[in-house]
Order: structure tokens, then sequence, then C-alpha cells
């Protein structure tokens, strides 16, 4: 049974770039404490939906409410400040700074002076600073990130990246994350490991999750509520076992719904993942509704 109070409300998005609508009266809610998913076909919208609640993109028509404020012609940095932490998909870290300068540059997002003047030790930023560097210090083991933290992010693996983007996105303190794809590329014990982390940030952070992803198993696992886009438009919403049986959904990714297959590279080194596909080619048996993973996947994690 879903909570009653929204930390997010959604309301009638519109988003259209010249002839193309990208997103048709968009709306949804997400509970405080909850971790929803938003899935949806290659090209549904998802991404552009996070653009529009995070005020990277502005939308024609709508409004996006934020625990209880409305956001919607806020710039982005106004959003994080209120408690909007957002991941990217193709990752929000800088590869020539260090783990640790990346999640302090995060935290400046909420210090009320700049990085720089941080790293110059400018007047009134000295002690900060020294806070700053400890919870930053926090953060990182909580991540596992410890023993690289002086590392310079180019040199990691695509996994310790990852998790360093998430990292920076709690630095800023966040009351809900947006996670863009946090399954994507990890190996299968990364993902694995990222099922305890969603679970253990809702549960003992109390943070509220918003997540698009790919991998199946992982949100049939984790979220307490799904949302699935279809052509901008929402096709149905639901708990992750009345989705997977949903006959739209079903339709709508074994129709062919906007793009080509997906190729992801996590595929063949991962037969726990099972990854969304928009078309599949005839004959090829469907990935979609929904089934629980072969014993020893994600949902042996549980
Ligand atoms: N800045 C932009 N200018 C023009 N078109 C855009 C822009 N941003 C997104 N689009 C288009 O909007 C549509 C939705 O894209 P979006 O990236 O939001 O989909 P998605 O569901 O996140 O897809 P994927 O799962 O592949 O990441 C696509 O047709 C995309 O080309």
């Amino acid at each position: 049974m879903r909570k009653k109070r929204h930390l997010l409300k959604v309301d009638g998005l519109q988003l259209r770039f010249g002839g193309l609508q990208v997103l048709d009266d968009l709306s949804l809610t997400v509970d405080e404490g909850q971790i929803v998913g938003l899935i949806g076909p290659n090209g549904a919208g998802k991404t552009s939906c996070f653009n529009c609640l995070t005020g990277i993109y502005q939308p024609q028509d709508g409004r996006v409410l934020f625990d209880g404020t409305d956001v919607s012609r806020l710039p982005t940095h106004r959003r994080a400040r209120l408690g909007m932490g957002r991941t990217w998909q193709n990752l929000g870290v800088i590869d020539s700074l260090t783990v640790t300068e990346n999640v302090m540059l995060a935290q400046h997002q909420r210090t009320g002076y700049s990085a720089l003047a941080g790293m110059l030790g400018l007047a009134g930023t000295w002690l900060r600073e020294r806070e700053l560097r400890r919870d930053a210090a926090e953060i990182i083991d909580y991540f596992g990130l410890e023993d690289i933290a002086d590392e310079r992010c180019g040199s990691l693996p695509y996994g310790k990246r990852k998790t360093c983007d998430m990292a920076m996105a709690l630095a800023t303190d966040p009351k809900m994350l947006l996670l863009d794809e946090p399954a994507s590329g990890l190996s299968p014990e990364e993902a694995l490991g990222l099922v305890e982390t969603l679970r253990e940030l809702r549960d003992r952070l109390k943070l509220t999750i918003l997540m698009i992803e790919h991998h199946v198993p992982l949100v049939a696992e984790v979220c307490d509520y799904v949302y699935v886009l279809n052509f901008g438009k929402l096709l149905t919403e639901g708990e992750p076992d009345e989705i997977q049986r949903h006959p739209e959904v079903i339709a709508a990714y074994l129709g062919g719904a906007a793009a080509e297959p997906e190729v992801n590279e996590t595929d063949e080194a991962d037969d726990t993942t099972q990854v969304l596909r928009a078309s599949q080619s005839p004959g090829e048996p469907p990935e979609w509704p929904l089934q629980p993973a072969a014993e020893g996947g994600a949902h042996g994690a549980a």
C-alpha cells in the first residue's frame, strides 16, 4: 500500500523539441520513503523527464512540486539545494579530479561559496572546508571507496566511477535521489551490491528514490512502485508484479515501440541481467513481462 505524503508531484508535463513531442501530459507522484522506478523503451522520454524535474529542460507546460514547493521555474542549483540529488546516465564525475575532490565539488552546492574559494582557502572557508572533508570521507567510506579516495576518477573502472557519481549525489545532502540507469555497465556482483545500497539509502538514510532503469531484476527487486513511459506518455503504473502482467506494457515492449534493439555491453558478461529492449526480432523470446531472475540472480540478493 502506498504511503500518502508526496515528496514529488509532477502534473501534466508537456515537452516538445520542434515537431517532436517528447513528453505528453506526463503526471506522476513519488511518495516519501519509496523507491520508484521509471521504465520504458529506448527513446520513451525517461531522461527528458529527469531533465524537466531537475531544471535542465524547461517544459512548455506542466508543474513540478517538490516537498510542497512549486519548483517548475527554479534553476537547477536551487532545486538541488531544496534536496533533489541526481546521477547521470553518462556519469557526472570529472575524470581529472580524485574521488574526494569530486565528492567535495558536489558538496559545494550547499556551502554558499564556490569550490574554488574552498580550494584556495579564502577567508571564511577554512573551517567549513575541514568539515566538508570529514563529511566527504564518511560518504566515501559509506560507498566503500576509501581505498581509491585519492585516485583520479579517469583512471578508475566504470563501476567505481558510477559509485562515485552516486556518492556525489549523496554529498549534495538530498531528500530525494534521481538515479539515471544506476546499474548500466555494472558487473553482476556490482549490480547485486546496488540492490543492497538502494535499500540502505531508503531504510537507513530515509531517502526517497526515483530511478530510471533497464535492469529488470533490479527494478522488480527494489522498487515499491513503477511508472511505465511509452512515446512520452504514461502507459501505466503500479507495483512491479502488477506491471509485469500488464497487457499494454507487454505489447509496448514486444511491439517495437521506439527504437532499434539496444546492445548493452553488460549483456554478454551478465547473464543475470535482463535488459528491456525497445523492440525484438520476430521469434526472439520475450524478455518482458518481468520474470523472476534465475536462482543466484539479482533476486537472490534479497
Ligand atoms: N535536447 C534535445 N533535443 C532534441 N531532441 C531531444 C532532446 N533531448 C531528448 N530528445 C529526444 O527526445 C526523445 C526521448 O529521449 P530520452 O533520452 O528522454 O529517452 P529515454 O527514454 O531516456 O531513452 P534511453 O532509454 O535510450 O535513454 C528522443 O527522441 C530524443 O532524441
